[in-house]
């Protein structure tokens, strides 16, 4: 079986200038995830190796079980105690812990307060969370900004809501979620499946708010996404996939490129198909044939 080289390289200048220029290059080599489950260990993650560069969105994708939210949680320091991690995970090429405020992470689940607005949500977080050498005028300053980035400006005034009281939309709730999580401007955005439970039009509202939010502000992030099945639309929002089957890497490079990947090993994507549903169902279907074609690409 043909195939293509998918680990792109990391240039030799790339992590030492994006420390110069404070953004955030995430490398990770050659990690390992495991569980301590009774007597024996269970893999998890295995030796997988990728980055994320700054000013980019690279999207984990894979069927469930395979992983995703636990290479989210190894780069982003938040495994819990019973799992054991092996391998390097590098900072702009050093290993280091980030200064508070370099990184956010955006749970699944909206922890939010039913009975705030957006506006006193983000003003509270904002005098919460923002250092103490901000004013508090400047404090506010920066939780309007933040609102407007998220396009959530029509809906300042309207509670969060919940059962029983209807407020904001799923899509709303989302946005008001990554809302607080940026407000300190971090350099690295973690979002753990930012779309479940949208619709697509909902979830292609969020991403490309995200998407967007690197040009609004020239703030050059570098954004992580777990996904799942994500419309075409929104798929086409990222710069780079990780695809993962059952913990190993089946492909990490430039969306762009993926097609051609999946079509050289043998598993060309139907015209007029969404090429992520393509490569899920491949990696899903074929499960055979997806451990050969893993053996043939690693
Ligand atoms: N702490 C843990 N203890 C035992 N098993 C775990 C633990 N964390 C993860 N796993 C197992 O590891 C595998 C990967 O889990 P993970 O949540 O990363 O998958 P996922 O791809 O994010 O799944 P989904 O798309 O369904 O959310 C699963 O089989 C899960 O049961």
């Amino acid at each position: 079986m043909e195939s293509i080289d998918s680990k792109p390289r990391v240039s030799a200048g790339e992590s030492s200038s994006a420390a110069a220029e404070n953004v955030v290059f995430l490398t990770w080599k050659d990690l390992w995830v495991t569980v301590n489950n009774g007597k024996n260990g269970r893999s998890i993650l295995q030796g997988l190796t990728g980055f994320a560069r700054p000013g980019e969105l690279l999207a984990i994708m894979g069927p469930s079980g395979c992983g995703k939210s636990t290479l989210l949680n190894a780069l982003a320091g938040r495994l819990d105690p019973q799992t054991r991690q092996v391998g390097d995970i590098l900072i702009n090429g050093h290993k280091q812990t980030m200064a508070y405020g370099t990184s956010a992470y955006v749970t699944q689940d909206d922890a939010l307060i039913h009975t705030l607005t957006v506006s006193e949500s983000v003003y509270y977080s904002a005098q919460l969370r923002l250092p103490d050498t901000m004013s508090r005028s400047e404090k506010k300053e920066r939780a309007e900004m933040t609102i407007r980035e998220m396009g959530l400006q029509n809906a300042m005034n309207t509670r969060v809501g919940g059962w029983g009281a209807k407020g904001l939309s799923g899509g709303e709730k989302r946005r008001l979620s990554i809302c607080i999580e940026i407000l300190a401007r971090p350099k690295l955005l973690f979002l753990d499946e930012p779309t479940s439970g949208l619709d697509s039009a909902a979830s292609y509202h969020v991403i490309r708010k995200i998407a967007s939010l690197n040009q609004r502000d020239g703030v050059r992030r570098t954004i992580i996404a777990s996904i799942h099945q994500p419309s075409s639309e929104v798929f086409h929002l990222f710069h780079n996939l990780f695809l993962l089957s059952a913990g190993q890497t089946v492909y990490f490079g430039a969306l762009s490129a993926a097609n051609q990947f999946f079509a050289s090993n043998g598993f060309p994507c139907p015209t007029l198909q969404n090429p992520s549903d393509h490569f899920l169902k491949t990696i899903n279907k074929d499960f055979d044939k997806v451990r050969c074609f893993l053996e043939t690409t690693s």
